[in-house]
């Protein structure tokens, strides 16, 4: 480890000053926290606010976590992670930019502070966010993006930035773009969109700055993808910001004046956090949402705070507001002209912001949502709302959910810095999360296998609107699972508009248009959600491609086999993700066959399955749940059925046409068994039987069949190859012709 990158600080001096934010009182802040407790001596403090600094700590050496305050890091452009190629390599290094305020916290409570125990803090910080694993974290602060945005999109380019594959968490203080609102509008939104398609499980954004038009059109983009997040943070309403005004009835008798402090700055600063006050402001205590809560809260009454939490949905609606970003309260509006026309450096947008009395926060406000937030993060018990409680509705720009994760914002830290009380509440907050995330985003879907069946999920994925990458050995079958799903989606199209080409063509165009594909399965294993697999029916074959994916997927993305008879559970083997494996076993032909068992073993999360089962009716099959056994459900009773028709044909006892006939006609099935096998692939049936019988030798119905094995010797593999129990050429040849 390079020696450089730990520096052991003063007691004086225990972080460089945060320069930014229009708040100096980080050293003021340590003081008091070495007055009150036992700070350390040796703390690693990274907050290089000087590129020489910067320079001298090197934090990209470091073993296992680095606290860097943002606003250091622009400075330090030369640690671009890419102009270091040790970078690459150092998968065990932590590159969190921790914020100060938390930062503070964990040494409060974590007696770490020699190099060896900085692990701890990884400890803390897990049990903050939950993470399985923190490498993938990375926490951007990003006042630190203020003019910096080129310097960012340098930076964390897609394949460079470990967020791209963080399990859940990416928390960005957006609150510097603002300032810059010009740049957002190319540059800096066009990073966002990546990150926002990189990071579907985005926990926390805090945009303090997206307060213009434009920016809430990427805040929308912005926040399709955000599953998880009860975002509590009303810390802009700022103590010290302002002059508070004489306030009557609630209501502010003139317009609020930036406190003297807080005078223009070239940062971020207080116009970012004045207008985060007027304007977007989680929780706000102005609002009716926000008293019930407070009195539930201070009364102890937590089963309320519950019911509260369970019942949000309905005070939203009520009340017209999100939670999450709550419909900000305002500001009167000639305050905020005023400052506009001081400050003059942005644009002020009064829609959609509804217009009320605005109250400065106190204290007590603070401490009520901190209660609250620490309330809900550590009561494991409390089931947070699921998504569905919160219709998702793009339309009308209602797309904020809650779940799962909550955040703070740091300010709340910041602001209270001086109590004791704060250290206590942060106790409580840094409990471990145990009831953390729900269910799983599922935007991007990497299918492997583009044979009948992968072309086949792929097609129906990407017609229900998600991204898919499809996956083969070879360009030529790729090329051909593409056509096959061009036409079949035709045949869909017409179905379902008949007459209407344009339409027709349209959604056609958008479906492949969401599909691409290729043969490395590594790279986009990294920004899918869900992988499906579909390749060769062989458990070896499986499992290795399953143990490469597991170290190139995202922590978060969910595995999933469509094996027809292997076990789930010796597949997941492979794997160290057992409570994100399931088994997806769709149908053949998958466009048309309406059944997905959703295959659960010991180890699938409820997240998973729950996710796994949305999955399956998003793309428009009915889900049954089925447990690891052979066959799950289907080709328990399929298996015997199909092979006792090839046996009967083996035996002569009737021709594959006349079973085929009797068991349509006699039965209603709609094909015939053996009509069905060559649909299925006469291989893919070699490949159950053979696999059934190697696990259980004694049993006769899996003894192997001579002609199967025949059949398959010679190529002909049913429809798929031209020949199976039957001969397809000619059929083939005629559709072809066609063009049907
Ligand atoms: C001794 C050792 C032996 C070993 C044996 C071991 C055997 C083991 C075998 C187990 C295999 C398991 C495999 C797997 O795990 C599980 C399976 O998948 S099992 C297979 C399940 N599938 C079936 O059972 C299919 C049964 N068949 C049907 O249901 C129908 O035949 C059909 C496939 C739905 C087709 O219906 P038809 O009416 O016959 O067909 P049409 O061609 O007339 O089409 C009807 C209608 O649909 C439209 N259409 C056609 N193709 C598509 C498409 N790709 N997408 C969308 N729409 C399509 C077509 O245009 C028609 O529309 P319409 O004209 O009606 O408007
Ligand atoms: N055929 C069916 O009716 C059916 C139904 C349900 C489930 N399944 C299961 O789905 C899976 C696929 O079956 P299918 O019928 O689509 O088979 P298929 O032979 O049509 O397609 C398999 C594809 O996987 C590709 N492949 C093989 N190894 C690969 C690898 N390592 N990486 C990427 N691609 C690879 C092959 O090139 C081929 O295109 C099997 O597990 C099968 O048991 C099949």
């Amino acid at each position: 480890m390079n020696k450089n990158a730990v520096r052991r600080v003063g007691k004086a001096n225990y972080l460089a000053r945060s320069n930014h934010s229009g708040i100096d009182d980080n050293n003021a802040t340590f003081s008091a926290l070495t007055m009150q407790q036992k700070v350390p001596t040796d703390l690693l403090a990274l907050e290089p606010s000087t590129s020489q600094q910067a320079e001298s700590m090197d934090y990209l050496d470091l073993p296992s976590a680095v606290v860097v305050d943002g606003n250091g890091v622009v400075t330090a452009p030369h640690l671009q992670p890419e102009k270091d190629e040790r970078h690459a390599t150092r998968k065990s290094t932590i590159f969190a930019m921790l914020s100060l305020e938390i930062l503070m916290i964990l040494l409060q409570h974590a007696d770490f502070l020699t190099q060896q125990k900085l692990r701890k803090v990884c400890k803390y910080w897990r049990a903050v966010l939950n993470l399985s694993d923190l490498q993938e974290s990375v926490w951007l602060d990003s006042q630190s993006l203020i003019g910096t945005h080129d310097f960012v999109a340098e930076v964390y380019r897609p394949r460079q930035l470990w967020s791209f594959t963080l399990p859940r968490t990416l928390s960005i203080t957006y609150n510097g773009l603002f300032y810059q609102r010009k740049e957002m509008d190319g540059e800096a939104s066009r990073v966002l969109r990546k990150f926002a398609d990189r990071c579907p499980n985005l926990v926390t954004l805090d945009l303090r700055g997206l307060y213009l038009k434009e920016c809430i059109d990427d805040w929308n983009v912005f926040f399709r993808g955000v599953p998880y997040s009860l975002t509590v943070s009303a810390s802009q309403i700022v103590f010290g910001m302002l002059d508070v005004p004489e306030m009557r009835n609630g209501v502010a008798q003139e317009p609020m004046k930036p406190h003297r402090r807080c005078r223009r700055r070239t940062g971020s600063g207080p116009t970012v956090d004045l207008l985060h006050a007027v304007r977007q402001v989680e929780l706000n205590p102005a609002n009716s949402v926000f008293d019930a809560l407070r009195n539930s809260v201070e009364a102890s009454r937590l089963d309320a705070v519950r019911e509260w939490v369970e019942d949000c949905a309905t005070v939203l609606m009520k009340d017209q507001r999100w939670l999450g970003f709550v419909r900000a309260e305002s500001l009167p509006s000639p305050a905020i002209h005023r400052i506009s026309s001081e400050w003059g450096d942005f644009e002020v947008v009064t829609e959609p912001a509804e217009v009320s009395p605005q109250k400065v926060v106190n204290g007590q406000d603070y401490f009520t949502l901190l209660k609250f937030a620490a309330y809900i993060l550590t009561r494991g018990d409390i089931a947070l709302p699921r998504p569905t409680p919160f219709k998702f509705d793009f339309e009308t720009d209602r797309f904020y959910r809650l779940m799962g994760g909550v955040s703070f914002h740091a300010d709340f830290f910041r602001r209270l810095h001086r109590g004791k009380k704060v250290i206590k509440m942060a106790s409580v907050f840094l409990q471990p999360v145990r009831h953390y995330s729900k269910k799983a985003a599922i935007n991007h879907v990497l299918v492997i296998g583009g044979g009948l069946m992968g072309s086949g999920i792929a097609q129906i994925t990407a017609a229900a609107g998600m991204k898919v990458t499809l996956v083969d050995q070879s360009q030529d079958v790729l090329k051909k699972a593409v056509s096959g799903i061009e036409s079949s989606l035709g045949k869909v199209a017409r179905k379902q508009f008949g007459e209407d080409k344009e339409k027709a063509d349209k959604f056609v165009k958008t479906a492949v248009e969401l599909i691409q594909t290729t043969t490395d399965a590594q790279q986009p294993a990294q920004f899918a959600d869900l992988i499906i697999e579909a390749i060769v029916e062989n458990l070896d074959t499986k499992k290795t491609l399953f143990t490469s994916l597991d170290k190139a997927a995202s922590n978060h993305t969910i595995f999933t086999s469509n094996t027809s008879s292997l076990s789930i559970t010796d597949i997941a083997a492979a794997t160290k993700r057992q409570d994100r494996f399931g088994g997806l076993h769709f149908f053949s032909p998958v466009p048309m066959m309406k059944l997905v068992e959703v295959v659960r073993i010991e180890g699938t999360s409820d997240a998973t399955f729950d996710a796994l089962f949305d999955f399956a009716k998003k793309v428009g099959k009915v889900p049954v749940a089925c447990k690891d056994t052979p066959g799950f459900i289907v080709n328990r009773l399929l298996v015997p059925y199909i092979m006792e028709a090839v046996r009967m044909l083996e035996r002569g006892d009737a021709s594959a046409e006349d079973i085929d006939t009797a068991m349509k006609l006699g039965a209603g099935y709609p094909m015939g068994p053996l009509e069905l096998a060559d649909f299925v692939g006469l291989d893919v049936c070699k490949m159950i039987i053979d696999g059934w019988h190697k696990n259980d030798k004694a049993q006769p119905l899996f003894f192997p069949s001579p002609m199967l094995n025949k059949l398959v010797g010679e190529g002909k593999l049913g429809r798929k190859s031209g020949s199976g129990f039957y001969d397809y050429k000619a059929q083939q040849a005629k559709q072809a012709k066609s063009g049907r």
